[in-house]
C-alpha cells in the first residue's frame, strides 16, 4: 500500500503534515488540477461537518420518521424553492432547497439527483437547457428539505447559475439516480478517495455508516484539494487531525487491501480520476480500470467510479 501513496506522492506536492497548515501552495505539474493537500481519516469516524463552519445554515433536527412518500421523481421535472444559501469556502457553497414538510426526498444510498437551467433558445426558438448531476449531503431521511454542496467554476455553466441564485428561486430537478447501492456492511472496509467537491457521494455513504450504530463498516478517506484553503469542512478535518496522533499514519496506511471485503469509491476532476482509476467510459459505465490502483492489483469488483 505504501506503493499507492509514493506513487500518489508524486502528484501531491504537499505531504498530509503540511496540509493544515492555511498557507496557499504551489501547484504541480503532473495533474491538470494540482493537488496540494490530501486529508486521511480512518474508522470509525463521528461527522459533523454542518457544525464545522460558523457560516453555515443552522439544520433543524432530522426527523427520522419515515413516510412513503418522495418528493422526487425519476421521470418528471419538478420546482424546488431555494431556502437558504451558506458559504463553505471561496468558491462552494451549501444550497438548502425545501419541499413539503411531509415528505422526504426519496433516494437511496448513494444517489444523485439531475438539475436543469434554462440556458437560451435554439435556432428554432425551443428553449436549450444546461443539465448536471449533484450529489444531495443532507440525511436523505429527512422531510421538507435537502441540502447541495457546489463548487463554482469561473466558466461553468451551472455552477455559475446557482451562485446567482437567491432564497425564493426556483431550480428544476429530476431523479434519483443511483449509482452504488449501499447497504449495511455490506464491506468489511470501504476506501474513499475524493478530490475536491468529489467530497459529497462520500459523504453521503460515510453518513449512512455512521449514523447505523449496527454497522461497523471501516471508512479510509484520502481527500485531495488544491491548497489547504480548499478543504471542503476544514475546520471538521483540522480537529480529527488534533485529536488523532495516528493521522498522519493512517494517510500511508488507511487504504485497504485488494480483497472481497474491499470497496474503493473513487469521485473527481477528471484529471485525478485518469491518474487513480482511470476515466468513466464516453456512455458514463464504469469503464476499464486502469491507473494507479489497478497498477496495485484492485479490479474492477473492487473499485466503484461515481
Ligand atoms: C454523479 C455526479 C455527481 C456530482 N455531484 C456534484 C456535487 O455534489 N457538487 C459539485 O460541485 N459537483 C458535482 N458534480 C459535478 C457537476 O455535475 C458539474 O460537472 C460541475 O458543477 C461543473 O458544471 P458546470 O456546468 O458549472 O461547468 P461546465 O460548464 O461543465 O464546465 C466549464 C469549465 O469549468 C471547469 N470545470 C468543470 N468541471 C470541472 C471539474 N470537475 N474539475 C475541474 N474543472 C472543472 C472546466 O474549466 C470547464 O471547462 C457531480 C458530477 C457527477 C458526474
Amino acid at each position: 500500500m505504501s506503493v499507492f501513496f509514493k506513487r500518489l506522492g508524486k502528484v501531491v506536492p504537499i505531504t498530509f503534515s503540511h496540509a493544515f497548515q492555511g498557507k496557499s501552495q504551489s501547484n504541480s505539474n503532473n495533474f491538470p488540477i494540482p493537488f496540494g493537500a490530501i486529508a486521511a481519516i480512518s474508522g470509525g469516524m463521528s461527522y459533523f461537518y454542518y457544525f464545522s463552519e460558523p457560516n453555515l445554515v443552522h439544520l433543524d433536527p432530522i426527523n427520522k420518521e419515515t413516510g412513503p412518500k418522495s418528493a422526487l421523481d425519476p421521470k418528471k421535472w419538478q420546482t424546488f424553492k431555494l431556502q437558504d444559501k451558506a458559504t463553505v469556502s471561496h468558491n462552494t457553497h451549501i444550497y438548502r432547497f425545501s419541499f413539503d414538510p411531509n415528505l422526504k426526498l426519496g433516494l437511496d444510498v448513494a444517489s444523485c439527483l439531475i438539475t436543469r437551467a434554462p440556458l437560451g433558445e435554439d435556432a428554432d426558438g425551443k428553449r436549450k437547457y444546461v443539465i448536471r448531476p449533484y450529489t444531495p449531503i443532507s440525511d436523505p431521511d429527512s422531510k421538507g428539505y435537502f441540502d447541495l454542496m457546489i463548487k463554482v467554476y469561473p466558466e461553468g455553466k451551472m455552477s455559475q447559475y446557482f451562485a446567482k441564485l437567491k432564497p425564493g428561486d426556483i431550480v428544476e430537478v429530476k431523479g434519483p439516480v443511483e449509482k452504488v447501492r449501499y447497504t449495511p456492511s455490506m464491506k468489511k472496509h470501504i476506501g474513499m478517495i475524493a478530490g475536491g467537491s468529489g467530497i459529497t457521494p462520500m459523504l453521503q455513504v460515510i453518513e449512512a455508516i455512521l449514523k447505523n450504530p449496527n454497522d461497523n463498516t471501516k471508512v479510509s478517506l484520502v481527500y485531495a484539494n488544491v491548497s489547504p484553503d480548499d478543504i471542503l469542512l476544514k475546520k471538521r478535518l483540522d480537529m480529527l487531525a488534533a485529536t488523532h496522533p495516528n493521522l498522519k499514519d493512517m494517510a500511508l496506511k488507511g487504504l485497504p487491501t485488494p480483497s472481497d471485503d474491499t470497496l474503493i469509491l473513487v469521485c473527481g476532476p477528471p484529471g485525478m480520476m485518469q491518474h487513480i482509476s482511470g476515466d468513466k467510459a464516453k456512455d458514463r459505465s464504469q469503464g476499464e480500470l486502469t491507473g494507479l490502483l489497478k497498477e496495485l492489483g484492485y479490479t474492477e469488483e473492487m473499485v466503484y467510479k461515481f
